[in-house]
């Protein structure tokens, strides 16, 4: 776990940005959100429910994760380019001269055992955590040099999740949408969109600090696309959402990539990865062992065997004989 540096996207940072003004802006014109997001949802929900009282007719598999395959895709310019990222805490080097290259339509991964800097990475890229050297640019636009430019291209959902859970839901995504100079009529749409595609349309008006830790994650990853970003760079996505929801947040990113959008990740999920990423980048010990497309990278083994290969095997779980003692 990194210490994520101040930002104004949705992380709470030692001096929050938000002020007593626009705060005061935000809870007045929330309730107006709210009522259009329940209008929206009202209005979107009555045939569904109707259709319902109908005999059910088969429907795809919801949990099986999609993929549109990258070469059937028009995989553009490089959206993300990282050179020479460098990140020391103290002796310990977490993120050691790393590049990538990651092209517009690419869903990519990034995987790595614990404590491999995935988390250190992926701060650097989004401007959460100044690097020690290295350049990031994000559509050309260096992430470090012009900070507000890059914000506007790059969604974030970052590892440590401090939002400012004392808002509500929609309190939360209207504060986000204002912050990236949305005006009211396209919050209140975007809102409502995206409470119905996260399945949280119910929980729109509750604190976020009531939310459980999968609603939390979907709450973040709304606000993260509220602006319609270019890139989207997520921390672990896909931690403690169920398997529907995992299913329904990929197809969104699916089709996010399929349309021009490019898609960063992080997960442990490597069967996951595997079947949803185009690309992917083994990290161990800060560096980068291997990235290419899913296929360079795994060979003809699975994903999960080219990384256990890379981070080094399995240990042997010897020595542990007092475990079966049961001392009691
Ligand atoms: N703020 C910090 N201070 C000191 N060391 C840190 C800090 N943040 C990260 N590290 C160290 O940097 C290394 C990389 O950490 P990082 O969180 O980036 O790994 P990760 O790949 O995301 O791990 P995980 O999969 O467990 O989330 C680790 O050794 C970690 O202990």
């Amino acid at each position: 776990m990194v210490e994520l540096a101040p930002t104004s996207v949705v992380s709470v940072p030692p001096t929050p940005p938000i002020g007593p003004q626009l705060l005061d802006e935000a809870k007045s014109l929330v309730s107006s959100t709210i009522d259009a997001t329940r209008a929206r949802i009202a209005a979107r929900t009555a045939p569904r429910n109707a259709a319902r009282t109908q005999p059910r007719t088969p429907r795809r598999a919801s949990a099986k994760p999609m993929r549109i395959p990258a070469p059937e895709r028009d995989l553009g310019e490089a959206v993300l380019e990282i050179e020479g990222l460098t990140k020391r805490f103290g002796e310990q080097i977490a993120v050691d001269d790393v590049a990538l290259e990651v092209k517009q339509g690419s869903f990519y991964g990034i995987v790595g055992p614990n404590g491999a800097g995935k988390t250190t990475t992926l701060s650097m890229i989004t401007g959460l955590l100044r690097p020690d050297s290295g350049r990031v640019l994000a559509h050309g636009v260096d992430v470090w040099k012009e900070p507000a430019r890059a914000k506007r291209i790059i969604g974030v959902l970052p590892d440590a999740l401090r939002l400012f859970d004392r808002l509500t839901g929609a309190q939360l995504l209207y504060y986000s949408g204002a912050l990236r100079g949305l005006d009211n009529e396209t919050v209140r749409t975007r809102a409502a969109d995206l409470a119905t595609a996260f399945g949280i349309e119910d929980a729109v008006d509750r604190l976020v600090a009531d939310y459980s830790a999968g609603m939390t994650k979907k709450i973040a990853l709304a606000a993260a696309m509220i602006h319609s970003p270019r890139l989207l760079v997520l921390d672990e996505p896909f931690e403690s959402v169920d398997p529907v929801s995992a299913a329904n947040l990929n197809e969104i990113l699916q089709r996010y990539v399929a349309s021009g959008g490019t898609v960063v990740l992080s997960s442990h999920g490597m069967d996951f990865i595997q079947r949803v990423c185009d690309h992917v980048a083994i990290i161990v010990n800060g560096r980068v062992l291997s990235a290419g497309t899913m296929d360079e990278v795994r060979g003809s083994a699975s994903l999960e065997e080219r990384f256990v290969e890379l981070a080094g095997g399995r240990k042997a779980a010897e020595g542990m004989e007092w475990l079966h003692s049961f001392t009691d």
